[in-house]
């Protein structure tokens, strides 16, 4: 390919979706091709660049998908759960790499993805950034190396319009300290303790949702003793760092086959990689 990879922003109005949009137009990697809304949004038909508040940039939002993708090389997805579900299919038909940050599946709607994987190069994870895929990686060691004498409690802070608890990170990291121990993330996880709960359960891994102003996302995962605690911590400082996380993974899904992929195989950070 002698252009750069063209690339759509679904959810192109959203949070994620705005930071995407800037990410891609000040990248000299990509260009931006297309921009995705919800049927009947107010900017659809709008130059994006004008909709965010600024200077035309040629790109228009538009509601339809299917169209928008047929010109691109990959898509980056940070909507919702129902949303991605459609978008992968279009993607597929349409051959591009889909990249999807969104959070908040349930196991049959992840599920319900693999099919889309099996024609075109799909890259999820619940966090884009390096810090947290490193973390991800600290965490599983940490807990491989402690016995059930630490209790592991996964803590998560974000902005007051966060939908979904725990957090797509959360459950990476709660996922990871898991594998660390050898055991199902779904046998051992407490999640929303609330009123007479019991004595917590040795060996079980807890998880707790902050939600408040407009907190970026943060994440501790707690190992705590009788005698001491270790504490392994990640600060998103702005939402930049998610974006050029998936930036990089559209770039890296150019030149593999179809699969399902996360952002450890886009890292190198796969054991064994
Ligand atoms: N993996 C990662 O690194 C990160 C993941 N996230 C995740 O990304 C997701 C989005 O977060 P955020 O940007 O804060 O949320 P927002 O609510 O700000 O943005 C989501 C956008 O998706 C749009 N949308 C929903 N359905 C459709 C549809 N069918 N067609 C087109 N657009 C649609 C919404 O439009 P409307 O408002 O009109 O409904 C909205 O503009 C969340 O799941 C979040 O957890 C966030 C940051 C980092
Ligand atoms: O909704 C958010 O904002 C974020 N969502 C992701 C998650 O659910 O972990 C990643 C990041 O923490 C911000």
């Amino acid at each position: 390919m002698n252009e750069k990879p063209g690339i759509v922003i679904t959810g192109a109005a959203g949070r994620m979706g705005q930071m995407l949009m800037r990410c891609v137009l000040e990248s000299d990697a990509v260009r931006l091709v297309g921009a995705v809304v919800r049927p009947g949004h107010p900017w659809v038909g709008r130059d994006v660049g004008e909709a965010m508040g600024g200077t035309a940039v040629g790109v228009v939002a538009s509601d339809d998908a299917l169209e928008a993708f047929s010109k691109a090389q990959a898509v980056i997805d940070f909507t919702t759960p129902a949303a991605t579900l459609e978008f992968a299919a279009l993607a597929a038909q349409a051959r591009a790499v889909h990249v999807i940050g969104t959070t908040g599946f349930a196991p049959e709607e992840i599920a319900a993805l693999e099919p889309a994987s099996r024609h075109a190069v799909m890259v999820r994870a619940g966090n884009m950034s390096l810090g947290v895929n490193l973390l991800v990686q600290l965490a599983k060691q940490v807990a491989a190396a402690l016995d059930e004498d630490f209790d592991i409690e996964v803590v998560e802070y974000h902005h007051r319009r966060k939908v979904d608890a725990p957090s797509g990170t959360a459950l990476m990291l709660g996922e990871a300290a898991a594998e660390g121990r050898g055991v199902e993330l779904a046998q051992v996880a407490d999640r929303g303790r609330d009123g007479i709960t019991g004595a917590r359960e040795r060996g079980h891994i807890g998880f707790a949702a902050v939600r408040a102003g407009g907190i970026v996302g943060e994440h501790d995962v707690l190992f705590a003793s009788e005698s001491e605690r270790v504490i392994l911590r990640h600060v998103a400082e702005d939402r930049s760092v998610f974006a050029r996380g998936a930036i990089k993974a559209a770039l890296w899904g150019q030149d593999k086959g179809p699969g399902a992929y996360d952002m450890l195989d886009v890292l190198g950070l796969k054991p064994g990689a």
